[in-house]
């Protein structure tokens, strides 16, 4: 069990080579949710009052009708959109930026899609199994013509069980910056650096979730492994997207998608 220390300002454990004061712990606390709710494309509130507003029938037809490579450019331009946000999470979280720039891109390309799937969780509605999209909230099968069905089944039945841990924006916040700041990455150079971040954010997450009684939700998020299984078959449809538009990657894709997402070797 952690050694607690004789002197009242380090009211924290003291892990082996990490000294967290109090203090230290409570600007961390600071830093993350603020990061997190200030990049968030929607608030909270407003993705809740707006939840039970669903496309029509004939709005879902619409989107139906729209051509496969239609359908993913726009989505294709949503997820870079809400990438963005996630770069700007990240850029703000105390220690990243002193990050060398090689392990900064490391960690974004290996995380950006799984905060993605939890800030989509976000804007989910598990009541009707609808999830926000331009405007108003959509059920899966508006989405049938991008041609990914088992993806986007799985992204809402990943939503289902984070809505069932009933995440605040506090845990939310925590959780996306853990998974970001994951030294356990291959390719890290500077991994003990992540691991100083990873360990006080892990002590702040452990406090804040002692301090609101939610230890529980430990047992009860999503295993990683989840979450990767999705990016990966994100990847594979990504794939065989741009092989049926062979190019399209190029041209009508923004520049951090395709940083974050196609490798140049690959690329027919
Ligand atoms: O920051 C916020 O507040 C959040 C950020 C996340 C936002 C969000 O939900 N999203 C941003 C982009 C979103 C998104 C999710 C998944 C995908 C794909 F899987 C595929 F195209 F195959 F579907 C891909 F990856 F393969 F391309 C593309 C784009 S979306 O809003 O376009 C959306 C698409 C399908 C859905 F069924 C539900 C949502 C998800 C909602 C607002």
């Amino acid at each position: 069990n952690p050694e607690f220390h004789g002197n009242p300002n380090f009211a924290s454990c003291l892990l082996p080579d990490h000294l967290i004061s109090m203090a230290e712990l409570d600007l961390l606390t600071q830093n993350v949710v603020c990061a997190h709710s200030e990049t968030c494309q929607f608030l909270q509130e407003n993705l809740q009052v707006i939840r039970w507003e669903t496309f029509s029938q004939s709005e879902v037809h619409g989107f139906q009708q729209k051509p496969m490579d239609h359908m993913w450019e726009r989505c294709v331009c949503h997820i870079t959109n809400a990438i963005q946000q996630i770069v700007e999470f990240a850029k703000r979280l105390n220690g990243f930026m002193e990050l060398n720039p090689n392990d900064q891109i490391v960690l974004l390309k290996a995380g950006a899609m799984e905060l993605l799937l939890l800030r989509m969780s976000r804007a989910f509605n598990c009541y009707n199994n609808t999830i926000f999209f331009e405007g108003k909230y959509a059920p899966l099968d508006l989405f049938q013509s991008l041609g990914c069905n088992d993806l986007i089944s799985a992204m809402f039945d990943l939503c289902h069980s984070l809505c069932a841990v009933n995440l605040s924006e506090y845990e939310m916040a925590f959780y996306s910056a853990m998974i970001l700041l994951d030294p356990t990455q291959p390719w890290l150079q500077e991994k003990e650096k992540v691991q100083s971040l990873h360990v006080k954010l892990d002590v702040a997450f452990r406090n804040l979730l002692r301090r609101t009684h939610r230890e529980s939700i430990l047992g009860k998020l999503p295993q990683r492994g989840r979450l990767l299984s999705i990016c990966q078959v994100h990847m594979e449809k990504l794939k065989v997207f741009r092989q049926m538009y062979p190019g399209m990657a190029w041209e009508r894709f923004p520049p951090l998608y395709r940083e974050l997402f196609v490798s140049e070797q690959e690329d027919p």
